[in-house]
């Protein structure tokens, strides 16, 4: 980040540096020369802390005191990463406090390694949240994010004989430095028991609770710095502590376990994150976990507006919340219940109130990852919420037989208690004022597929956003020396002005420029060798072509094509097919849910894969198979700007959006991909003709699945390349720990292959021989790489927080004048 010191510098930096000598002395009682890194970064993290403290303090009062409406962005996972060096770039500190660390003795990386990286979340939708709380504060937007402090974050993955291994993340352990625990604003959260209902004598309701257990929801609170910007916005997070450490009686009864029994339970519900991203288990705890988050959450909001504006009428305009796919949902029948129960509020005010106050987006259409509850669950749990749901979902069918007498299919479709289930996207959908899909092409399938019934009825409720990043963690902090090419090319606006990085594509026609983004590149690769040798013992070749698919492990997203190609590949060497390739180094990094088999199945495969390459000198020199374990927030910003070309490959339909394909566009990789979710419009933005797209639209996927038509076995029989790859997978020649082999993902293929990955096999191929052909020719090569990096812009989570403002929030950013 080698920015010409301006003035002064050293001066703060010489401050700096004895104000975090007098933190390691006070904070443990040590000369900073005996401190280890680890206390070192506590008390440089302590240091920014202090100086986040008092814009936090102004703004959190002062966005109170205005009364200006604020956005509740309510998620139950934030993939927020580590925030030290996020948080100096976006104070303008970095600068100073490397040199400050310098005279210290200290590097800043090693200092930054430290840190652990809060993994509260699982994939997509928890980074987008994070990102999105950057583009808030960075835009000045009152908002405030409302999560769970999970205990343990999403697993550590170790790779132990080729399979993934679950290690918990007590990410926490090392301290958190950025966080403050609010005792003030600790709030009860009931469950079970029994509810009745009695009007008493002036027909008001009084609903009493009885045999409840109840749970303490504590709140952390984590400031977002925006990007040179005053405001700093508040991230809370709940933590569930028990109302009685311990049961006294119980205790003195000599029944010591129930004494703790209790506060287990109640500790329990913000012990652990679910690592699932697709298939919810259902579990009871899982539901426990999202009604703690919305209830502490609710009760919260209308307790402050009920405080600082009095009539709840108005909530409305003060607030507006945005659910985070179905996970928050509980939060409507929660206002409800509130505004009637403790407020005194009608039926028809609450509704009316809650139905101005919540906006709905989906992440996903897989069928198997909308959530559905199990009736008597939720009754028995939630006994209050699902009376209030029995009455939404009765009035829902009324309205319907009225509308359209006799139409049961169309009830049984738009209900949201069917089938003794209880269907969270239904009560979002028709609860909220907006619902929105995260790309283009996911807005229109949820109007025409997944909530068709609704459209029709209430066309202008539905609209897509498409995703964006924060160009903040994904190339300042992440990739600083091409962060500083275009800073001296174009100049720093970008960083808070998207629509500035057109300005590099004139840039991409010139030849030195391209040979400074070339080298940035290749430094990056190198430091991506460091750090995977350093951190995993892996080794890999840094100046091969780096050909990387960094996502969630799962079938729609297809590593198992991209496994399947390799080993054509491999067959091609080892039988002379193919002879000039450059160095290949086909980098894979996903977790898997720990129920997923067919998907823990593919990681086995990959690695067994990687060690047949590795077995056989006609390949070992040509290509190498990397798994990189453990892939999260701080793996992805060395692993992207160390990419070549960037694999997007899922059938199309089934990504909603993707936000990876944009972090690796930005970094100036090229896209292999199909013409799905985000692609679609990166292709717009930078032309079909900078990126390699394949593969079947998804008219002719919906074809193929409408009339049963894709007979899978059948291509793999026509194409002898295909035919021979899928051997490996059944005839023993993979090297395994065990032997074992891999008959079901054959099977899954040949028989079914419900995500036609043999279909695009082909289609894929050329496309990635194309690719290594544009490669060869560095100068093509490079002006693509410029145009995607200079033609992302678009991909900023500043312009989609800008439309979501525009189309859903109305929010007013605090006045600029303040801001600067
Ligand atoms: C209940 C289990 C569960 C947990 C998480 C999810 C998430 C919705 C999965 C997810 O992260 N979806 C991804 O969201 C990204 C942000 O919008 C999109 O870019 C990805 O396309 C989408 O797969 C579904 C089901």
């Amino acid at each position: 980040r080698n920015n010409p010191p301006e003035a002064g510098l050293a001066e703060r930096a010489a401050e700096t540096r004895s104000r975090i000598e007098e933190k390691v002395r006070k904070q443990f009682a040590i000369p900073i020369d005996e401190a280890t890194p680890e206390q070192v970064y506590e008390a440089v993290g302590l240091c920014v802390r202090d100086d986040i403290m008092d814009s936090w303090i102004t703004w959190r009062t002062s966005t109170q005191r205005s009364g200006a409406k604020c956005v509740i962005y309510l998620s139950a996972e934030f993939l927020i990463g580590r925030l030290l060096t996020n948080n100096l770039i976006n104070l303008g500190k970095y600068e100073c406090y490397e040199m400050a660390l310098r005279e210290l003795g200290y590097d800043m990386a090693t200092i930054e390694e430290v840190e652990s990286d809060p993994a509260l979340g699982n994939g997509g939708l928890g980074r987008l949240a994070a990102c999105f709380m950057d583009s808030l504060a960075t835009l000045g937007l009152p908002s405030m994010g409302y999560g769970i402090r999970y205990e343990y974050g999403f697993f550590r993955q170790e790779i132990r004989d080729g399979r993934q291994v679950e290690i918990p993340d007590n990410w926490a352990f090392g301290g958190a430095v950025w966080e403050t625990a609010r005792t003030d604003r600790t709030y009860e959260v009931r469950f079970g028991g029994t509810v009745e209902e009695n009007w008493n004598s002036d027909g008001n309701l009084r609903v009493e609770y009885r045999d409840y257990q109840s749970v303490i929801a504590k709140p952390y609170d984590m400031p977002v710095v925006g990007y040179r910007s005053p405001y700093t916005g508040t991230l809370r997070l709940w933590s569930a502590v028990a109302p009685k450490q311990l049961d006294l009686v119980q205790f003195n009864r000599g029944d010591y376990e129930s004494a703790s029994a209790d506060r287990e339970l109640a500790e329990s519900i913000s012990k652990v994150l679910y690592p699932e991203d697709s298939h919810p288990r259902g579990k009871e705890l899982r539901l426990r976990q999202q009604y703690f988050l919305v209830s502490a959450t609710m009760q919260q909001i209308v307790d402050s507006h009920r405080r600082r504006n009095g009539d709840l009428r108005k909530l409305p305009d003060a607030v507006v919340v945005q659910i985070n796919d179905t996970h928050p949902t509980l939060a409507i029948p929660e206002l409800i219940r509130i505004l009637i129960d403790n407020e005194g509020f009608s039926w028809e005010e609450a509704v009316e109130i809650a139905e101005r106050t919540f906006n709905y987006t989906n992440h996903t259409l897989l069928p198997e990852a909308l959530e559905c509850w199990p009736a008597p669950l939720m009754r028995s749990l939630l006994p209050r919420i699902y009376r209030i749901i029995e009455t939404i979902d009765a009035r829902l069918r009324d309205r319907i037989w009225q509308t359209n007498p006799g139409d049961a299919d169309l009830i049984s479709r738009l209900a949201i208690i069917h089938d003794g289930k209880v269907r969270m996207a239904n009560l979002c959908v028709l609860m909220s004022t907006k619902v929105n899909g995260v790309s283009q092409l996911h807005g229109k399938l949820l109007k025409t597929r997944l909530f068709r019934d609704f459209y029709v009825t209430q066309p202008e409720k539905f609209l897509g956003i498409t995703n964006g990043i924060t160009q903040r963690r994904w190339l300042a902090v992440a990739n600083p020396r091409l962060n500083s090419l275009i800073n001296d090319t174009i100049g720093e606006g970008f960083m808070r002005d998207w629509t500035k990085l057109e300005e590099l594509v004139p840039y991409a026609e010139d030849a030195s420029f391209r040979q400074k983004f070339d080298e940035v590149k290749r430094e990056n690769k190198r430091d991506f060798a460091t750090w995977l040798e350093r951190t995993h013992g892996i080794s890999i070749d840094p100046e091969s072509f780096m050909d990387v698919q960094a996502k969630r492990l799962h079938e729609y997203k297809r590593q198992l094509l991209k496994a399947v190609h390799i080993l054509s590949i491999y067959d091609g060497l080892v039988s002379g097919r193919i002879t000039d390739m450059p160095k290949v180094s086909f980098v894979f990094a996903a977790k898997a849910a720990p129920g997923y088999v067919r998907a823990k199945d593919t990681i086995r495969l990959i690695n067994a894969i990687s060690r047949l390459v590795a077995g056989n000198e006609r390949t070992r020199d040509a290509m190498s198979v990397v798994f990189v374990p453990n892939y999260d927030v701080s793996t992805a910003q060395v692993l992207m700007p160390a990419t070549d070309l960037s694999e997007q490959i899922s059938t199309a339909g089934f990504e909603a959006s993707g936000t990876g394909n944009m972090k690796f566009m930005l970094n100036g990789a090229l896209t292999i991909g199909t013409m799905d979710g985000a692609n679609i419009e990166m292709a717009e933005e930078v032309g079909e003709e900078n990126m390699f797209i394949f593969g079947a639209r998804v008219e002719e996927i919906d074809r193929m699945k409408a009339d049963h038509s894709y007979r899978p076995r059948e291509v793999a029989q026509a194409d002898g390349r295909l035919q021979k790859a899928l051997e490996h997978l059944v005839d023993g020649s993979l090297p395994t720990s065990d032997n074992s082999r891999f008959e079901d993902l054959y099977h899954s293929l040949m028989d079914s292959d419900p995500y036609f990955a043999l279909y695009d096999f082909d289609a894929y191929d050329k496309a990635f021989w194309e690719a290594l052909r544009v490669y060869g020719d560095r100068d093509e090569w490079l002006r693509r790489a410029v145009l995607n990096t200079a033609r992302s812009g678009y991909f900023s989570s500043d312009r989609t927080i800008n439309e979501y403002n525009e189309a859903v929030w109305h929010l007013t950013p605090i006045d600029d004048a303040a801001r600067f």
